[in-house]
């Protein structure tokens, strides 16, 4: 069992006012723009967004890959650079290099051999789940079997910190589940996990962080609830006799926490940010059937990332 971080460390991650430009074709391409993001020990965190974003440039800061142009980054109170050198911090990207002759255990204890210390080689193989293929060749493997390789290769240094951009891009609906299993296991022995991705039911089912991108900015932070309450509020809908309704919908109009009323039938549709007080009003004018709900996740991610666009 691994020993996790003391906990009162300096946070996990820490950005404050990181901003990132790029030199495009037609001028400066800012990729991010202002981020401010604090990432305690032992957290599991979604960054989620739609394309060009900014989640690689983000995490690519985050793993010293490249530096921001202005704005700080720390990892675990160091420098990207120190926290990866001292094999604080580790990675499964999208690509990497896997020599396709090498067998899997052939692979991953050519890269243990660069490590003076190391998680141990069949240590990772069986917690990346690849014991039953230890003998393939690279070239042999399906794409999700070579995400589990390279996820074995970042387990060497015994990481407190695991990043991964979009490791289950390419995977079918199997094999995504079988990677996540996994990855919970490693986040239940206190690793701090934070992934890129597009989906929203992976970084709902998995993660208990949601920090939403969009245009380089972070527009969203928290649970996959409050994410779900701030971009939508909340949905009121309660029927209404013909003789209640016109009174009814008169007054609910002069609500200021009534966002927007949509009649259908004998039923009135509202979305509120109060939706306690809007109820009350609700069964006050005679309303019945009753329903409160928040809209969905899709609704939250359209929301939050149009507008946000560069
Ligand atoms: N090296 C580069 N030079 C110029 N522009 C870049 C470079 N890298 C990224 N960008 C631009 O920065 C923006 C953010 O890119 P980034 O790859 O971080 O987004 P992303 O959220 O990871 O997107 P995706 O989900 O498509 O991988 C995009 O507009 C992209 O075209």
């Amino acid at each position: 069992m691994r020993t996790p971080p003391p906990a009162g460390g300096a946070p996990a991650v820490h950005l404050d006012q990181v901003v990132k430009e790029f030199r495009g074709a037609t001028g400066p391409v800012r990729a991010v723009d202002g981020i401010d993001l604090t990432i305690g020990s032992g957290e599991i965190v979604a960054f989620l967004g739609p394309n060009g974003a900014g989640k690689t440039t983000s995490l690519d800061m985050v793993l010293g890959l490249t530096t921001p142009t202005s704005g700080t980054i720390s990892v675990h109170g160091h420098a990207p650079r120190r926290a990866v050198a001292a094999g604080r911090v580790s990675a499964v990207l999208q690509t990497g290099g896997l020599l396709r002759d090498l067998t899997v255990r052939e692979t991953v204890t050519m890269i243990a051999s660069t490590f003076a210390d190391h998680a141990g080689v069949e240590t990772v193989i069986d917690r990346a789940g690849l014991t039953s293929l230890a003998g393939r060749k690279v070239s042999k493997c399906s794409g999700g079997e070579q995400q589990r390789l390279r996820f074995a290769l970042a387990l060497l240094p015994d990481p407190d910190l695991l990043i991964l951009d979009e490791p289950t891009a390419g995977m079918d609906v199997t094999a995504r589940r079988d990677f996540w299993e996994t990855m919970r296991a490693e986040a239940a022995t206190g690793r701090t996990v934070v992934f890129a991705t597009h989906y929203l039911e992976e970084a709902d089912s998995f993660a208990q962080r949601i920090v939403m991108v969009a245009g380089g900015k972070v527009v969203a932070d928290g649970t996959t609830e409050e994410i779900r309450a701030q971009a939508t509020g909340r949905r009121v809908s309660a029927n209404f006799s013909p003789d209640t309704r016109p009174t009814a919908l008169a007054h609910l109009e002069t609500l200021e926490i009534v966002h927007a009323i949509r009649p259908e039938g004998d039923r009135l549709h509202l979305r509120a940010t109060d939706s306690d007080a809007v109820a009350r009003a609700v069964l006050d004018l005679g309303g019945t059937d009753l329903l409160v709900t928040s809209g969905s996740l899709d609704d939250a991610f359209t929301s939050l990332t149009q507008g946000a666009t560069r």
